[in-house]
C-alpha cells in the first residue's frame, strides 16, 4: 500500500509537529500536516472555520484533507487533535502506519492548559483535558500500530521510538531542520523591569496561558478574587471553578462592562466582598477583561490593606497592548477620566490572543488606536504594518495581528520599565490621550476609549504641526492611517470651551499650565506646555465637524 510513511494522531500540543517535521528529516521525506490542508482550502484559520460553518462542517473538510493525504503524500503526515472523532475518517486510517503520540493530563495543562478547539476562557484545564482524553483515548487507540509516550521524552527521544517501533529506514537527514523542543510553540515573553521600587514582571503573549495562572498566583494565597466583566461572566465563573479546584478559596466578581466599572461605587463593592472573604495580604486579585476592567482590578488591588499582588489577563486588544501593561490602576469620577488611582503593577499579564475572537469589531478597532499611538511615538514597522493591510488591522485572524500587538507591548514595556511613576519618559504614552481623555468625559464615559484618543492624536498632530515641529505629511499621515482602520477623526466644533475646561485637570497639567505631548517627527515624541490659546483653537478648528 504506498502513502506515508509514518501518520501522526494524538491530542493538541503533543508535538506532532516538532516530532513529525523531525521524523521526516530523519528519514530523508517530506512533513504533511492536514490541519494546514484545510486552513490552505478554506482560506481561514480552524478557529473561524468551527465558528462560521460549524465543526460538522470542518471534519468534512478534514475527512477530504485525510483522504488525498493518506492516498498521495509519501513522507510523514499528523492529523489534528480531533480527526479521529469522525468514524470515516478512521476507516482511512484502516492498515496505515498510525503512530498514538500520547501524553497524561498533568503533562497536557502544563504543555498547553486550555486546547485552543474549546471555548477560550472557559476554563478548568485540568478537568476538561481528562475530559477530553476520555473521550478520545479510545479512539487514538483503535486507529494506532503503535503507541508512543511524549510525556517525559524529548522530540529526538519520541522520534527514535517511532523509527525503531515502525523499523523505517533512515534517509539523508534534510539541512536546516533544528531541534526547537516540544514547546517550540510557546508563548512570547516580554520583560517589564522593576521600577520605583515595584518588582519586575512579564508579559506573555499567546494562546492557552491560563494554565499559568496558578503559578502567578503561588502557594503564599489562600484566596483569589477573580474581577471580570458582564460580558466575560461565564468565563469568569469558569476561571474561578478552576482555581477552586486547585485548593484556592475562590470568588468571581462581577463588575458592570465598559467604563460602568470604573467608579468609586463598584470599587467599594469589590472591597466589601474582599473584606467578607477575610482577603489578606497573601491572597491575590484576578482582573479578567478590557482595559476597564484591569484599570479597577488594579485599583482595588492597590488599595486593599494598602495593596495587595494582582494579576492581568486582558480580553481586548486595547487591554493587551496598553491597559493591562504599566501598573497605571484607576477610576473615573465625575470631574474627568482617571481621577483617582495608583500606580501598582500587577505581577504578571496573560495576552491569549483567541479571547480576541469574541470581541466586537468596534472594540477591537478601538484598540488599534492605541496601536498607532505605539507607531507614531517609537515603532514605524507597526504603522508601515497597518498601512499594508488596514483590513486585516481590524480582525484577530489579520496577518499582523500578534506582530502588532507584541510591538506595542514591547514600546510600552520598554517605556515603563524606567518610569512607572510617570515623573518624565512615560508622559509619551499619553500621545492623543489630552483631548482624547476630555470628550470622554464630555460623552459621560459612553464613548470607547479608542474612538476619543484617535481624535486627540489627530489633534495633537495639529497641534504639534502649528507649533511649526511636524511635517505636514506625518500630520496627514495620522487622518489616513486612522481613517484606514475605521478611527473617527473629528468631533463637535460647539464643544470647544468644555473641552478646554476638561484638560485642565489632566494629569500632565501643572497648576494653570496646559501640557500636550506632541511629535517632533516619528519616534520623537516631546512635551509641549503652554501652547497659546489661538494656537490650541487653530489645531481644534482642524478636527471639528
Ligand atoms: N491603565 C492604563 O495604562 C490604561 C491604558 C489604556 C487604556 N486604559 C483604560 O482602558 C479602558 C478601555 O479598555 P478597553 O478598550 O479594553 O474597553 P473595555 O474594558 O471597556 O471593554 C470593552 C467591552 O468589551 C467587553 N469585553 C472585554 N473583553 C471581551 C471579549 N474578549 N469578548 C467580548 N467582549 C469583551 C467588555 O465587557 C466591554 O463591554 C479605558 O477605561 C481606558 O481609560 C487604561
Ligand atoms: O500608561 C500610560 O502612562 C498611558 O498614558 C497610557 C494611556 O494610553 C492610558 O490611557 C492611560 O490610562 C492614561 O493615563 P492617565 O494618567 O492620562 O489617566
Amino acid at each position: 500500500m504506498s502513502g506515508p510513511l509514518v501518520v501522526l494522531v494524538g491530542p493538541m500540543g503533543v508535538g506532532k509537529s516538532t516530532v513529525g517535521e523531525l521524523l521526516a528529516a530523519r528519514l530523508g521525506t517530506t512533513y504533511r500536516d492536514t490541519d494546514a490542508d484545510v486552513v490552505a482550502e478554506a482560506g481561514k484559520p480552524i478557529a473561524e472555520i468551527f465558528y462560521d460553518e460549524g465543526e460538522e462542517h470542518f471534519r468534512a473538510l478534514e475527512r477530504r484533507a485525510v483522504a488525498a493525504a493518506v492516498a498521495g503524500h509519501p513522507g510523514v503526515l499528523s492529523l489534528g487533535g480531533g480527526a479521529v472523532l469522525d468514524e470515516a475518517t478512521r476507516k482511512l486510517l484502516a492498515g496505515r502506519p498510525v503512530v498514538y503520540l500520547s501524553m497524561d493530563v498533568d503533562e497536557a495543562v502544563r504543555r498547553v492548559g486550555l486546547g485552543a478547539a474549546r471555548p477560550l476562557l472557559a476554563v478548568n484545564p485540568r478537568r476538561q483535558w481528562r475530559e477530553l482524553m476520555d473521550a478520545r483515548r479510545h479512539l487514538y487507540e483503535e486507529v494506532a500500530r503503535t503507541v508512543v509516550a511524549t510525556d517525559e521524552n524529548t522530540p529526538e527521544e519520541v522520534a527514535q521510538a517511532i523509527i525503531d517501533a515502525l523499523e523505517l529506514p533512515e534517509g539523508q537527514a534534510a539541512p536546516g531542520v533544528e531541534n526547537t523542543g516540544m514547546t517550540q510553540q510557546g508563548p512570547t515573553r516580554i520583560q517589564v523591569a522593576g521600577s520605583a521600587g515595584s518588582d519586575p514582571y512579564e508579559v506573555l503573549v499567546g494562546h492557552q496561558l491560563l494554565g499559568e495562572l496558578p503559578q502567578l498566583i503561588g502557594d503564599r494565597a489562600k484566596r483569589v478574587a477573580v474581577l471580570h466583566p458582564e460580558a466575560l461572566a461565564e468565563t469568569g465563573e469558569a476561571v474561578r471553578e478552576d482555581l477552586a479546584a486547585q485548593g484556592y478559596e475562590a470568588i468571581a466578581i462581577q463588575l458592570p462592562n465598559a467604563e460602568e466599572a470604573k467608579t468609586v461605587e463598584v470599587a467599594a463593592y469589590c472591597w466589601k466582598a474582599l473584606g467578607q472573604t477575610g482577603f489578606t495580604r497573601t491572597d491575590v486579585i484576578v482582573g479578567i477583561g478590557g482595559g476597564a476592567t484591569t484599570d479597577v482590578a488594579g485599583f482595588v488591588a492597590a488599595s486593599w490593606l494598602r495593596g495587595v499582588r494582582w494579576i492581568a489577563v486582558p480580553t481586548t486588544v486595547l487591554g493587551m497592548v496598553d491597559a493591562a501593561v504599566g501598573g497605571k490602576t484607576g477610576i473615573n469620577t465625575a470631574e474627568g477620566k482617571n481621577l483617582v488611582g495608583a500606580f501598582h503593577p500587577p505581577a504578571g499579564v496573560l495576552c491569549d490572543l483567541a479571547a480576541l475572537e469574541s470581541l466586537p469589531v468596534h472594540d477591537y478597532v478601538s484598540g488599534m488606536a492605541e496601536i498607532i499611538k505605539a507607531g507614531f511615538i517609537a515603532d514605524p514597522v507597526i504603522l508601515d504594518l497597518v498601512e499594508a493591510d488596514p483590513e486585516g488591522a481590524r480582525t484577530p485572524s489579520g496577518p499582523h495581528t500578534a506582530e502588532l500587538i507584541e510591538r506595542s507591548i514591547r514600546v510600552k514595556a520598554e517605556v515603563v520599565s524606567s518610569d512607572l511613576k510617570e515623573s518624565g519618559l512615560r508622559e509619551i504614552l499619553n500621545y492623543g490621550h489630552t483631548l482624547g481623555h476630555a470628550i470622554e468625559k464630555n460623552e459621560r464615559y459612553k464613548w470607547r476609549h479608542g474612538a476619543a484618543v484617535s481624535i486627540g492624536m489627530v489633534f495633537a498632530a495639529e497641534l504639534g504641526r502649528l507649533a511649526g515641529r511636524l511635517d505636514d505629511a506625518t500630520a496627514d499621515r495620522h487622518r489616513t492611517i486612522l481613517e484606514s482602520v475605521g478611527l473617527p477623526l473629528t468631533y463637535r466644533g460647539d464643544q470647544w470651551p468644555k473641552l478646554l475646561e476638561n484638560m485642565k485637570v489632566d494629569k500632565k497639567s501643572r497648576g494653570d499650565l496646559l501640557r500636550f505631548i506632541v511629535l517632533d517627527g516619528i519616534g520623537k515624541p516631546t512635551v509641549l506646555e503652554g501652547p497659546d490659546p489661538a494656537v490650541l483653537l487653530a489645531a481644534y478648528g482642524e478636527v471639528s465637524a
